[in-house]
């Protein structure tokens, strides 16, 4: 009889569900697509239902189109996009649409949980008060919505939802509970400080569980829902960048992670829990029992490359747009772009920057901002490799995943921007093999992620830096890097128009 694991990666824009064997292939995958909900600048929701819905469909469609047996399946887990605030009332039921990692409506609750706590804040939870953490977001309900708030009995993140309705029992585990800025990193548990001092029954939080910790089988409902059999164990999951890491192989500090989602994420293995970014980096967690990671988000990664499609190339395939950079050149003839369309997180915490192309000129061409687009997604990610180097963290491999993964020229272009080497995986679906490697562990089919790792992990096609090319990007990345301080100022005047005019 075969056996298999199933990985769910939740993700912004679509959920891809992947079934592997005990050897760590492939043997079927399946996604589904979902909306995002934004009805004001800097809001982003999505309908938790959407995702229990979507993530049973592509379950359906490897049972009945991929020919997976049920009784075949003998584990799921997940990778889950993070910090994304769902409200359930008494009975389990969700109160309003999930408040995703993106939105930055929380910006004045974020400065009172700095002039509340301060550097407390950041000693309990390693990281700083943003924008897109789940903690805000509650501040943000409780002050806006009170009636919701008032009957508000549980808190989950998306992922933690989807496996609620497969085994109806709540849980949470530690990748992404740090994620919400409710959690002691140092003593694993929830803050007794954070809930007193913003007036949040510690009732709320859910209960804490390890990624490959078995959170419970299938219930018999949601068997008749899936038709999955109610043998199949599932497992707590990650966060959707450490299961990326898993998957990617990032097990040690010489690798560093390049993740183009819908966000963007470079990310770095920890050793030493007591390293301080100063909350410039997110501090996490780690998938991996008593690791931690760091990483810098570009929150429009992917998602100004979509952006851009949806605006100026709808009647193009991703692959021709992203194919036609190449008609540009290093540099798009001097066109820079900043991906700072729904404001920033790292290296800029700042809600209210704002995009900007700089150095239009006449003659350019859609190619150019196509590739001025590509190459300013990578600059933002170079600041964040710039901050570990300025901290002499030494790395020698860069392993590219998520949808971003999927072009060749892109690739490419972050090894030369970079000025390091670039590997890709077989498959670029890092975060979906991370959750898949979390079952797998869960079940015991290996000792370790170390062990499963050799099974599971396959590098594709290595890309090396090109000397000259890596020269002209050092010159540019160092005039891309004065973007962000010379257009914050007319950033904020023009969301404050759109802000009076909307
Ligand atoms: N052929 C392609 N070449 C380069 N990038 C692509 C391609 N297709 C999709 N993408 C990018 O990949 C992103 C989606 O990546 P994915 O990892 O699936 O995101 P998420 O996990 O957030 O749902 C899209 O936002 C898009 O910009
Ligand atoms: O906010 C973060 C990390 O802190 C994002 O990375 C989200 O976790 C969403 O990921 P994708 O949908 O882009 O994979």
């Amino acid at each position: 009889m075969n056996e298999y694991v199933l990985g769910v990666d939740l993700g912004t824009s679509a959920v891809k569900v992947s079934a592997m064997n005990r050897d760590g292939e492939i043997v079927a995958q399946q996604s589904f697509d979902y909306p995002l909900i934004q009805s004001h600048p800097g809001y982003s929701e999505q309908n938790p239902e959407d995702w229990v819905s979507g993530t049973t469909v592509a379950i359906v469609r490897l049972i009945l189109d991929d020919h997976i047996k049920p009784e075949e399946i003998s584990g799921i887990s997940f990778s889950g996009q993070m910090h994304g605030l769902v409200l359930l009332d008494a009975n389990n039921q969700v109160l309003r649409p999930a408040i995703l990692w993106n939105d930055t409506r929380t910006s004045k609750q974020c400065r009172e949980i700095e002039d509340k706590l301060g550097s407390e804040f950041v000693d309990i939870t390693k990281n700083k008060p943003l924008e897109g953490f789940t903690l805000p977001k509650m501040l943000w309900v409780k002050e806006n919505e009170p009636d919701i708030w008032s009957q508000a009995k549980t808190f989950l993140l998306p992922k933690d939802y989807v496996r609620y309705r497969m085994t109806g029992k709540l849980g949470m585990d530690y990748s992404d509970a740090t994620g919400t800025v409710l959690l002691d990193v140092k003593d694993g548990k929830w803050s007794q400080t954070i809930c007193d001092a913003f007036d949040i029954p510690m009732s709320m939080c859910p209960p804490l569980m390890k990624s490959i910790d078995s959170a419970g089988n299938v219930t018999s409902s949601y068997a008749v829902f899936s038709g999955l059999d109610t043998h199949t164990k599932v497992f707590g999951g990650a966060a959707d960048n450490a299961a990326g890491a898993v998957g990617a192989g990032i097990l040690s500090p010489n690798m560093v992670l390049s993740s183009i989602g819908t966000s963007g994420v470079v990310l770095k293995y920890e050793e030493d829990p007591t390293v301080d970014y100063h909350g410039v980096l997110q501090f996490e967690d780690h998938a991996i029992p008593d690791s931690y990671y760091s990483m810098g988000v570009t929150l429009a990664a992917g998602y100004s490359l979509n952006w851009f499609k949806r605006t100026f190339a709808s009647d193009e395939s991703f692959d021709d747009m992203v194919a036609s950079a190449a008609d540009s050149g290093v540099g798009a003839n001097g066109l820079l772009y900043t991906p700072y369309i729904v404001g920033e997180r790292a290296p800029h915490a700042d809600a209210d920057i704002r995009g900007s192309f700089t150095g239009v000129d006449g003659t350019h061409k859609k190619s150019d901002f196509v590739r001025a687009v590509l190459e300013g997604i990578i600059f933002s990610f170079k600041d964040i490799m710039d901050i570990y180097d300025e901290n002499d963290k030494q790395f020698d491999t860069v392993v590219a995943i998520g949808g971003g993964a999927k072009s060749p020229l892109w690739l490419q272009i972050q090894a030369d921007i970079f000025n390091k080497k670039v590997v890709s995986l077989t498959n670029e679906q890092g975060p979906g093999m991370g959750a898949a490697m979390i079952a797998a562990v869960g079940l015991g089919w290996f000792k370790n992620f170390q062990e499963c790792a050799e099974k599971f992990v396959h590098f594709g096609k290595t890309y090396l830096p090109n000397p000259d090319n890596a020269k002209k990007y050092d010159q540019l990345h160092k005039i891309y890097a004065q973007v962000y301080e010379q257009t914050k100022g007319i950033s904020q005047q023009l969301l404050a128009y759109r802000r009076e005019n909307n």
